[in-house]
């Protein structure tokens, strides 16, 4: 089963944010690609607000819910109290957990699943109470005990962070060993009732090797490299050409 494609409109929010205007739509965009057959939408609306304004929140959940009901809504953020109110305010499909700090300049490593036991436990029991699905972003290093902890806070899934992954594009044998390790973390976390999501710096150049490595891939979330191709190819083709990089016969 081909894993779902999610697309992420923060690179469409940043490019909004430049003038004081409201083109590219974040919305707008978002409504091609659930045309063309994405699966859902991702935003990460993070505390600064650099790209994802809270108010580009509730257009999308509007547009799922009046045009496209069967797809997801999917939104990351580090579980403060702000972003949980967001959560609880937009009724997102999924919430992905992200351990970042407010001055990252992106998303750059998964959960220390020892170390945020605690607080992971307390924010997963608050969103599976309200019937949220929730994904932990994940190093793609196997540590089993580790995926076990995270299991054990009641996550229902893991996204693997994929950066690494990503940034060997012009290093093909580094590629093949970290989609083979991101393929061992998967095996393992699927044995312990994860379900397995990706996302960071994915292409339609690096997703059939990763899709090869991860059969049971659920979902992938991207947004840069597909934002950037679709600069080139227009969002409706380029949804299309992620899709049959996912190996969807689209
Ligand atoms: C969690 C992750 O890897 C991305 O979804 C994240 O949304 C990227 O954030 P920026 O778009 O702010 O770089
Ligand atoms: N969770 C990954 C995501 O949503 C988008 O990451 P990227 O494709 O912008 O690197």
């Amino acid at each position: 089963m081909p894993a779902k494609l999610s697309v992420n409109l923060n690179a469409v929010a940043m490019l909004r944010n430049r003038r004081d205007l409201p083109w590219p739509s974040v919305a707008g965009l978002g409504r091609i690609a659930l045309q063309a057959g994405a699966s859902g939408l991702t935003v990460h609306p993070r505390p600064d607000q650099r790209h994802i304004r809270f108010s580009d929140l509730q257009p999308i959940r509007n547009l799922i819910d009046d045009e496209f009901p069967q797809a997801e809504f999917n939104m990351e953020g580090y579980p403060n109290e702000g972003f949980l109110e967001l959560v609880a305010r937009h009724e997102p499909e999924q919430v992905t957990l992200v351990p970042d700090d407010p001055a990252q300049a992106t998303s750059d490593h998964g959960w220390d699943f020892r170390k945020d036991r605690l607080l992971l436990a307390d924010v997963v029991g608050r969103l599976k109470k309200r019937g949220f699905r929730v994904s932990l972003f994940a190093d793609g290093v196997p540590d089993r005990e580790a995926l076990k902890i995270a299991r054990e806070t009641g996550a229902d899934r893991i996204e693997l962070y994929t950066g690494p992954y990503g940034g060997c594009h012009d290093d093909p044998e580094r590629a093949e060993r970290i989609a083979a390790e991101l393929g061992r973390t998967a095996e393992i976390a699927t044995s312990l009732g994860l379900a397995v999501n990706a996302g960071h710096d994915l292409t339609v150049a690096n997703l059939p090797l990763l899709a090869k490595h991860i059969a049971a891939l659920a979902e992938v979330s991207i947004g840069h490299g597909l934002t950037a191709d679709a600069l080139e190819y227009g969002m409706a083709e380029t949804v299309r050409r992620f899709r049959r990089a996912c190996g969807e016969a689209v």
